[in-house]
């Protein structure tokens, strides 16, 4: 399945659960609740403000029988400035009600565009912090604030996992029936393979790197497709690697095999000066954390300019408003690396990937019903490269590690959907 719920933002999705839970054990009586939540609905700024003298805990409350909450109501019926001073209350962006709607669902389905964008940016800020906050708990003690190997699709055992296949070969499984890698994705790695390669005109080489084999789906198209130059595959898993072998990858023209972690493997490949025109990044049972450490590294072996980079885009599959801020965040976090990030539009046959016998005996679904998929196009920023340039040559004394972030332009699901709505 490839980064599941790898964006920061599906982690939050989780903690809704949490804060029902918080609410239900709330002393505040569930009518008064329902009360703001009306008054969100309506814009009664009285009533709202005589709550919350009250107890300002009343902004971050939901109902318990339907999880809806005073920043949903609000975002709703597109009250702009009700929805920043409940944000600024401490209401939870990401919380969800019991039908897994959260206030960005709200606001997109009702087409209150300034209410979804500023959820979105609210969201994605959310979501910096938290990701440094982390980042600066592991670098002190060791371990993250959060504590990561709880997040359900971080796996760490694994590696130690043995892996199977389904009946009719449709599926690799790990240990826990969960899918690793799923032949649906076909039409979905056939357009990473095009995107990555298709624009490179023999004789300039087609030097290509793709982390994690899977099924090796991405690996023969690449070789049926393209017939790359240099072909390398990075794979960690004893299972996986042993049918790579079985299957005769290492023999195939051009194709180097590195068997271990990418975390491992990369520094190598940078230290032996290997350079690649497309990378492609698709691991599966992974941090988000881990994702951006590959991102940070990657920029060693990518071909400066020209080189482009793709990921699977599994981002918080099961929200498209969770799913827009996780896409938002990784392109931040890219850009301040010195690249540009698009989202390209890919129609997904859905009929096909809801049909049950696709998902019979696998545990969790981790498609869901979302007909497009967002495939991430990342180049080099020629801004970036021109800057850097001069900063080796000792001509600029502008600081290339820090990025204006605000000034670029925004390609995200969420913001790609409203200029076409
Ligand atoms: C979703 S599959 C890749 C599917 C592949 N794109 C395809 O087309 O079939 C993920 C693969 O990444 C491998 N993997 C997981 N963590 C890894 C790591 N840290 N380094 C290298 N490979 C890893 C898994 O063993 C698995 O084979």
């Amino acid at each position: 399945m490839a980064t599941p719920l790898t964006a920061t933002a599906a982690d939050s999705v989780a903690a809704p659960a949490a804060r029902h839970s918080e609410a239900a054990s709330s002393t505040l009586p569930m009518d008064a609740v329902r009360q703001v939540i009306d008054a969100c609905a309506q814009n009664d700024l009285a009533c709202i403000e005589k709550f919350l003298q009250q107890d300002a805990i009343f902004a971050c409350q939901q109902d318990l029988e339907t999880g809806l909450s005073p920043l949903m109501a609000a975002s709703q019926a597109g009250h702009l400035n009700l929805v920043q001073q409940l944000l600024e209350l401490g209401a939870p962006w990401n919380a969800i009600d019991r039908q897994g709607k959260c206030a960005g669902n709200y606001a997109t389905d009702n087409q209150h565009w300034d209410v979804v964008n500023l959820l979105v940016d609210w969201g994605t800020r959310a979501e910096l912090i938290l990701g440094e906050l982390q980042r600066s708990q592991q670098r002190i003690n060791g371990t993250a604030a959060v504590d990561l190997t709880q997040d359900s699709s971080t796996k760490p055992d694994y590696l130690q996992q043995s892996l199977h296949y389904n009946a009719d070969g449709t599926a690799l499984l790990d240990a826990d029936e969960d899918a690793v890698m799923m032949e649906w994705e076909r039409p979905i790695m056939r357009a990473h393979a095009q995107v990555l390669l298709g624009d490179i005109v023999p004789p300039r080489p087609r030097r290509v790197l793709n982390v994690g084999f899977g099924m090796g789906i991405i690996d023969t198209i690449l070789q049926s497709d393209f017939q790359p130059t240099q072909h390398y595959i990075i794979e960690a898993h004893p299972d996986v690697y042993q049918k790579m072998i079985q299957d005769g990858w290492d023999k195939k023209q051009g194709v180097t095999i590195c068997h271990g972690k990418w975390q491992d493997v990369l520094p190598q490949l940078a230290a032996s000066k290997v350079e690649f025109d497309g990378i492609f990044f698709d691991t599966y049972a992974e941090h988000a954390m881990d994702m951006e450490d590959f991102h940070r590294q990657m920029t060693d072996i990518l071909v400066k300019p020209g080189g482009i980079y793709s990921f699977f885009n599994g981002l918080a599959p099961d929200n498209l408003f969770f799913h827009g801020v996780a896409c938002n965040v990784i392109k931040l976090q890219l850009d301040k690396l010195g690249f540009d990030t698009e989202f390209l539009t890919c129609q997904i046959q859905v009929q096909n990937i809801n049909n049950d016998k696709v998902w019979q005996g696998i545990r969790r679904k981790y498609w869901h019903n979302r007909d497009v998929y967002y495939l991430p196009r990342v180049t080099w920023n020629q801004e970036f490269l021109g800057r850097k340039t001069k900063v080796m040559q000792g001509s600029s004394d502008q600081d290339d590690e820090t990025m204006d972030m605000e000034g670029s332009e925004d390609h995200s699901p969420l913001k790609r959907q409203r200029r076409i709505e």
